[in-house]
């Protein structure tokens, strides 16, 4: 048996068609824009191309887009003075500052200081601990993309056993957090983890968010479980030389041959992360304006 492969890709396009639906309803009956912030740090390559694909899709479901990129050297006071103006700024909705900052910037800090409601990426303390206890929070883009994949996958994932592999503030924890809600017996496994392999092959779910490339293999696979693989990994082309290719942390090749539903490396999960980052923007501007949030696009 070979997997069902889930087609991130697809499955962005129709959640950006549904955003750009209800942006275009909250223009006409509202008069209102939802505005995303990204404000970016440094001129790291990676980066420039997210950021770069986030302002493309922004525009793309008819919302405002607001770029600020900053230079590598500055200073703490200017990079919080610039947030402190986007927390006031009724136009903008949602605020991204992209990670990793560089070094001399202090990350928790940074993140602490956008104002919880217009924190998209729901890595303030606030929003993670309203995602603990179950209630309502901006929740990170990448476990939500995740969730609603598999929540599409299975219709209820109530029993079900989930294995987090990977215990990182960004994926693993809020993952493991959103999974709970839904009711799956969840695991989050780590590199000290004893017997990981064997954990993985008895889960009916795995995410797969460690960073490694195809760490995960088939034999830590149960038959027919659904696998996520979180995992964007740039490593040497196998065959062409000097190219390179992208990898997740599963390897997709065996893994597929015993999973039941799989999602690819590209086109899995790193799509559904910027859909999630333009729902999430949708969602803050709703909710900023007292008005019914988008159905099916939120935890
Ligand atoms: N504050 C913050 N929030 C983020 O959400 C955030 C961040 N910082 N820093 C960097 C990571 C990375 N990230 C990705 C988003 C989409 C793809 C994506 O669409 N990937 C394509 C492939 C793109 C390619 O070819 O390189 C895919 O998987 O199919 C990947 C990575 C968001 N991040």
């Amino acid at each position: 048996m070979t997997a069902k492969i889930i087609d991130g890709k697809e499955f962005a396009v129709r959640v950006r068609t549904k955003v750009a639906n209800h942006v275009a309803r909250l223009k006409e009956e509202n008069h209102i824009v939802p505005g995303l912030a990204v404000v970016l740090v440094g001129e790291d390559p990676a980066s420039e191309v997210y950021v770069r694909n986030k302002h493309i899709s922004t525009i793309e479901v008819g919302m405002n887009s607001f770029e600020h990129k900053l230079p590598v050297d500055t200073s703490e006071a200017d990079l919080l003075a610039l947030i402190d103006q986007l927390n006031n700024d009724p136009s903008v909705h949602g605020i991204l500052c992209q990670l990793p900052l560089p070094n001399h910037l202090n990350e928790e800090l940074v993140i602490n200081s956008i104002i919880p409601s217009k924190d998209v990426d729901g890595f303030h303390i606030s929003n993670v601990g309203l995602l603990g206890t179950g209630q309502k929070s901006m929740v990170p883009c990448t476990p939500l993309g995740c969730l609603m994949m598999l929540r599409d996958h299975h219709g209820s994932l109530s029993g079900l056993n989930a294995v987090v592999v990977g215990r990182s503030n960004i994926v693993g924890k809020p993952m493991a957090n959103l999974l709970l809600r839904d009711s799956c017996t969840v695991t989050i496994a780590h590199s000290r983890t004893k017997n990981i392999e064997e954990l993985c092959a008895n889960a009916d779910i795995v995410v797969a968010a460690v960073g490694r490339p195809e760490m995960i293999t088939g034999d830590w696979i149960g038959k027919g479980a659904t696998v996520i693989d979180v995992g964007i990994n740039r490593i040497p082309h196998p065959t062409i030389e000097g190219k390179s290719k992208l990898v997740g942390d599963v390897d997709f090749e065996t893994a597929k041959e015993k999973a039941g539903a799989i999602t690819p490396v590209p086109g899995g999960v790193g799509p559904m992360t910027i859909a999630c980052l333009l729902a999430n923007t949708l969602t803050a501007c709703c909710r900023a304006n007292g008005l019914e949030e988008p159905e099916g696009l939120t935890a």
